[in-house]
């Protein structure tokens, strides 16, 4: 399946596919081979494989390898007590298939991925499923925002842990305005950033964060110990208790992490952990984002590969943790 100039294409996994990422060993599960089971799905996982949204920002490429780092380890993860794995799904994944020198070109692209990916999501994704998106620029927040609020039928409230607000004018499509535009566009409501650099936030931007209403924390103030990280967690997931809650983390948040806006300062893996954790243990989770990796090393790989699978796995046991004590 190709988008409408058919400068992406989608390409859904086969079983046989998955099972050949796993390496079997005797006496123990992998997680891959329960992935591939008939059970129900809970969980169905896409990979974008595009670096068009945040060349389009400004930024550097390099998004579009962060899902299959993701994917290979993912399905290798041991299955056990904690996590089986049957009720997840890995669907396919959106690729891009060509990328302009020109940024008004770049733009329209993201537009045409925009709309891609929300086909994508309106196709493999059933009434009761949870998607989980990896890879690719924070643009794609936009079609998952506008697939959560057109299936729920009004717009949603969103937490996001990031350095960048990516709440930026709309200059056309790119991976610094998802939630500018969703807003402007209804399908998000209420906006939850934490983490903010002070560095890296136009006055501009902050100002316009104030005016439509939405909350941010600023990550200086946490170094200060003038404001408590995980009370702030806590805090969205208390205020969004009954309310379906899209969550997004920023790979660019956490230290060191290959990306497009790779940081020495930010978020340890453990702290992001914590926070997924945190912020999920709501009622109704409406999608799980996790852009922005740019591996281009395999010890990169390695690391994108890894952290992803934690947290993605961190996010599942949440979800059925809460399910299970319904
Ligand atoms: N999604 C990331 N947005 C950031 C990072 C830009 C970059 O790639 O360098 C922003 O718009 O500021």
């Amino acid at each position: 399946m190709k988008s409408r100039e058919e400068n992406f294409i989608y390409t859904p996994y086969t079983s046989e596919e998955l099972l050949n990422m796993v390496s079997l060993r005797e006496g123990e599960k992998r997680l891959g081979e329960n992935v591939v089971s008939e059970e129900q799905k809970k969980f169905v996982i896409f990979g974008i494989e595009e670096s068009v949204g945040p060349v389009a920002n400004l930024g550097k490429p390099g998004a579009e390898g962060g899902f299959a780092p993701f994917v290979s380890t993912f399905l290798n993860i041991q299955a056990n007590r904690f996590l089986l794995g049957k009720g997840v799904k890995i669907a396919g994944r959106i690729s891009a298939l060509n990328r302009f020198s020109d940024l008004k070109k770049n733009r329209v692209l993201v537009e045409e991925l925009d709309d891609f990916v929300l086909e994508v999501l309106n196709k493999h994704v059933g009434p009761n499923q949870i998607p989980i998106v990896i890879g690719g620029g924070h643009n794609n927040a936009f079609p998952l925002m506008k697939f959560s609020a057109q299936r729920l039928k009004k717009g949603i409230n969103v937490v996001n842990l990031d350095p960048h607000a990516d709440y930026r004018k709309h200059e056309g499509r790119h991976s610094g305005n998802a939630f500018s535009y969703a807003f402007q566009q209804g399908y998000l409501e209420k906006y939850h950033v934490i983490g903010l650099h002070e560095n890296y936030n136009s006055e501009e931007m902050l100002s316009r964060l104030e005016k439509d209403g939405h909350y941010f924390t600023i990550f200086e103030d946490y170094l200060a110990g003038q404001a408590n990280i995980n009370e702030d967690f806590l805090n969205v997931c208390k205020e969004n208790m009954k309310k379906p809650l899209g969550v997004e983390l920023d790979m660019d948040s956490i230290i060191d992490m290959p990306s497009s806006a790779r940081t020495p300062s930010g978020m340890t893996l453990e702290r992001a952990r914590i926070y997924l954790k945190t912020v999920s243990n709501v009622e109704k989770v409406a999608y799980l984002h996790l852009p922005e990796a740019a591996p281009s090393t395999t010890q990169e790989n390695i690391a994108v590969g890894k952290s992803l699978t934690y947290l993605v796995s961190d996010f599942i046991k949440t979800v059925n943790k809460r399910e299970l004590i319904k």
